[in-house]
């Protein structure tokens, strides 16, 4: 488990103040995100969890303005984006990577021109950006793919390929929406090695949407649970322990699961002592 790096004095890295962003649904009734706060320490790696339709994926957009809250503030490091310009956005986000669960590497580009893209975009120099492609694509272990085209690639390499992209131009912040649950349980695990390495080796704050309670309990410091649009608990979860009589605990209890179980690849059976799947399970720490 990795450590938390925060210090008294730092800012947050993540602060939304009150942020909503409602849609109407086909009845007629809003969903979305409703009135919702949440503070996340800088080096701290974050969880959000919750049924499907909470409000999980909203509320992460919401953090680098890919989904604008209807009202709120969301701060970024210190820094009010809901009040820069459309050029202060775009510069606020390069120090926001983001992952997705379907990698969204772009396929005809090679490895190594996939995780220099975001830094060509900003204007970064073409020394920088050999360099921070070398030490990126170095640390998620793919150095002697570099040239090679995603296609190429198994589900685990894209999403390191896309984990080296969005550390490229050294984020203070890496958003994550459900990156493992297109892989394999012996893939999440080496996943989930990646991101806790990144936020160890560079401190990088993670803010994680996941409907893998194993993701959660193994990578996390802390989970917020959402039900219905907003934050209804959080719970310190460092070391594994759900605690009991939370209402995460009663989830887990009377359904077993959060979200749809991520089916285990027969061909890539768990290693000793990883749990055969990754849905959020019936156990209690
Ligand atoms: N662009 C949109 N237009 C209309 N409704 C939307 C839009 N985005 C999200 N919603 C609705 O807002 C609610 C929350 O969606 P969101 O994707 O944030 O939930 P979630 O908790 O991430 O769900 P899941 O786990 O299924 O991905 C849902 O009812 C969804 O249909």
């Amino acid at each position: 488990m990795p450590q938390t790096s925060s210090t008294a004095a730092a800012p947050p890295a993540i602060e939304l103040r009150g942020v909503s962003r409602r849609f109407a649904d086909p009845g007629g009734r809003s969903v979305g995100v409703h009135p919702t706060s949440l503070i996340v320490p800088q080096g701290e790696i974050h969880g959000i969890i919750g049924f499907s339709g909470a409000g999980k994926s909203t509320l992460l957009r919401i953090v680098n303005l890919l989904e604008r809250p209807d009202a709120g503030e969301v701060v970024v490091h210190g820094e009010t984006l809901t009040r820069l310009s459309a050029a202060g956005l775009r510069q606020a986000r390069h120090r926001i990577g983001m992952i997705f669960q379907h990698f969204n590497l772009l396929h005809n580009l090679t490895v190594a021109d996939n995780v220099a893209l975001p830094m060509r975009i900003a204007g970064e120099s073409p020394a920088r950006i050999a360099e921070r492609v070398r030490v990126c694509l170095d640390f998620v272990g793919l150095a002697e793919k570099a040239d090679v085209y995603p296609g190429r690639l198994s589900g685990g390499q894209k999403q390191r390929v896309a984990i080296a992209r969005a550390l490229a131009p050294e984020p203070h912040v890496l958003l994550a929406d459900e990156p493992t649950s297109a892989l394999d349980p012996r893939t999440t695990l080496d996943l989930l090695g990646v991101l806790a390495d990144a936020n160890r080796k560079f401190g990088v704050t993670i803010l994680l949407v996941s409907h893998e309670m194993e993701v959660i309990r193994r990578l996390c410091h802390r989970v917020s649970v959402m039900e219905g649009g907003r934050i209804v608990e959080q719970l310190d979860i460092a070391g594994g322990r759900i605690p009991e009589g939370s209402r995460l605990a009663g989830w887990l209890q009377d359904f077993g699961a959060v979200g749809p179980a991520a089916s285990p690849s027969p061909s890539t059976p768990p290693q000793d002592g990883a749990p055969s799947h990754f849905a959020l399970e019936a156990a209690h720490a």
